[in-house]
């Protein structure tokens, strides 16, 4: 936990970091206007505002003022270039990988060398093998993710009917979103409370870790409390290596022990791993071809560690875990996290987006309704299955609305340009510079969406769904996975788990909110964190149940 010294100690690096980034700025950006002006009281004072209100504002300020070019806001980190045009987007998208980098950006924002280590930088496979193992393996280990999201609801939902009193059958279960809190609805307190967050996190550790990434064949798995707190720990500590920005680079090594615990996890971490490398590395050795390796995440990060000329060990495997599980949960650059380091639920974009889409949901009935439709037909016809995931447009046009309203960050397609880098427009910007896509303003573009601050959850629907575009496929318009090479390995994944969790949901219960609008959001730099104390009611559908 972070004591008030340390608050203290890193409020103090921040200041002195904003005035030595304004004194030292990149002279190169002259070119670029500022919405926020370019003397010292305007970048100190929007350097703050950006903390502590979000960039909302100033994105939509920039936008509308440089509508299609670029513009720049001040930062912690110095100057940060926004580009406001569907050409940057595919300006970046085209880009090549000597000319600008996303893992860049991710280091420069949270610092990874300081907490994850180098070699995840220098050679990064964990992100390949996530983009192709890991994605390869969803349609064949679907059974096991429906069956892990069907426990998981049983678990934290418990079904009350035919259990309790019949005073209680009628009653809904509280869930309350995120934080595990009593609250009444309709004057009836629930006996049964728990919070989306212990359902999200179980599902994740189970679907994700367990299933899809060690594997069940392993003795590790998402099913030991410790692994699961380590991975979940682990999202948290990664983030609050954004801290360690604040300090002089020459100390950040040191700060990154003040403010992260990382060290720890990465040692328990190895602990965990150690024995299961070395025993895979024996069995290879002892019996060659014959060996048939577990096909899970720990063996593809050993074969691209070999592939790519790098020697395997338990404590490099350990740090691209950690990491995997914290891009999953946290997101890198566009996703939301708590400042509320020391409690509460891990920031979470599952959470994030699952959240966003159930307070969606609870505010639009008659979606449910034909969303439940499509789902109840589909299932029907096809069973529980990835192909049937893909024949539910109504649900994946929802998810995308959702998700173009309520993406977890204000910026997306975050780069540092590698060399010097010119935008189609003539634009040139130098090495060195960092730059991102305005996705909060280009998703309320009316020019790309008509009407774009009405949720309208069927908006992507297309009569031809063959040219429905998809929740998880980035388009030149969409940019909550980002979009070109580097764009989200992990959507695929995120998106068959998120509609399964969705799917179960409207099928088998009944929910409600109390209020009548979107419950507030939470903003700070460019993070969009939704509100944690709306209430949710749930409650086990009686008829045509399928699970
Ligand atoms: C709703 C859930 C998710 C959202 C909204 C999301 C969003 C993003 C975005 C915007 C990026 C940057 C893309 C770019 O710059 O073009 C990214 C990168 C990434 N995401 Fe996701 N993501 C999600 C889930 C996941 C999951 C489940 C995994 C892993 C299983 C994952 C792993 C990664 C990794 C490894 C990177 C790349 C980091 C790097 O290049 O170093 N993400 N994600």
């Amino acid at each position: 936990m972070v004591d008030f010294t340390t608050t203290q100690l890193i409020m103090a690096a921040g200041l002195i970091a904003i005035f030595s980034r304004f004194l030292f700025k990149n002279r190169d950006l002259d070119h670029i206007p500022s919405v926020a002006g370019s003397n010292m009281a305007f970048y100190l004072f929007s350097s703050i505002e950006h903390i502590i209100f979000g960039s909302t504002r100033v994105l939509r300020k920039g936008y509308k003022q440089y509508p299609n070019q670029a513009f720049k806001i001040p930062t912690f980190d110095g100057w940060l270039v926004i580009l406001n045009g569907t050409h940057h987007v595919e300006d970046i998208r085209r880009a090549s990988e000597a000319q600008m980098s996303a893992i860049c950006s991710l280091d420069a924002y949270f610092r990874y060398r300081h907490t994850l280590g180098c070699p995840l930088l220098d050679n990064p496979f964990h992100v390949d093998v996530i983009r192709k193992d890991f994605t390869r393996n969803i349609e064949h280990r679907y059974e096991e993710i429906y069956e892990e999201v069907v426990n998981a609801y049983k678990e934290l939902i418990p079904d009350t009917q035919g259990v309790h009193f019949e005073q209680l059958l009628s009653k809904y279960i509280h869930l309350l979103v995120p934080y595990n809190r009593l609250g009444t609805f309709e004057g009836i307190r629930s006996p049964d409370s728990s919070c989306l967050s212990d359902i999200l996190s179980i599902l994740r550790w189970r679907a994700i870790i367990h299933s899809n990434i060690l594997g069940s064949r392993l003795d590790i798995t998402g099913d030991s409390p410790e692994f699961r707190q380590i991975c979940l720990g682990a999202a948290s500590e990664v983030f609050k290596g954004r801290l360690v920005r604040f300090f002089p680079t020459p100390l950040q090594g040191h700060a990154s022990r003040l403010v992260t615990n990382m060290r720890a996890l990465r040692s328990k971490m190895d602990q965990f791993l150690r024995p299961v490398v070395d025993l895979r590395l024996e069995q290879q050795k002892v019996l060659g071809s014959d060996w048939q390796k577990p096909n899970d995440l720990i063996s593809w990060f050993m074969d691209a560690a070999l592939a790519t000329g790098q020697d395997i060990s338990a404590t490099d495997l350990s740090s691209r875990i950690l990491f995997t599980s914290f891009a999953a949960i946290v997101t890198t650059a566009a996703v939301s996290s708590s400042v509320r380091w020391s409690e509460g639920p891990s920031p979470n974009s599952h959470l994030q987006a699952a959240t966003a889409a159930l307070y969606q949901l609870c505010l639009n009935p008659r979606g449910v309704e034909a969303i439940r439709e499509e789902v109840e037909k589909v299932i029907s016809e096809e069973g529980w299955n990835k192909a049937a995931l893909g024949r539910m447009y109504y649900l994946d046009s929802f998810l995308r609305e959702t998700q173009r309203m309520h993406s977890a960050g204000t910026l997306s397609m975050g780069r540092t340009l590698l060399e010097d880098f010119m935008f189609s427009d003539g634009v040139t910007l130098p090495k060195g510079t960092k730059i991102a896509v305005n996705l909060d303003a280009r998703h309320y573009d009316e020019k790309l969406y008509p009407d774009p601050d009405r949720f309208d959850g069927f908006r992507h629907v297309r009569l031809d769904s063959d040219s429905q575009p998809l929740a998880a496929t980035p388009t030149l318009e969409y940019h909550t996975f980002g979009h070109g090479r580097e764009a989200c390995p992990g959507r695929f994944f995120a998106i068959t788990q998120l509609k399964t969790m969705l799917a179960h949901l409207v099928l088998n219960y009944d929910f409600r909110m109390e209020g009548n609008t979107y419950p507030p959001t939470w903003k700070t730099e460019v993070n969009v964190i939704p509100s944690m104390f709306a209430q949710v009611l749930f409650r086990r559908r009686r008829a045509k149940s399928k699970a």
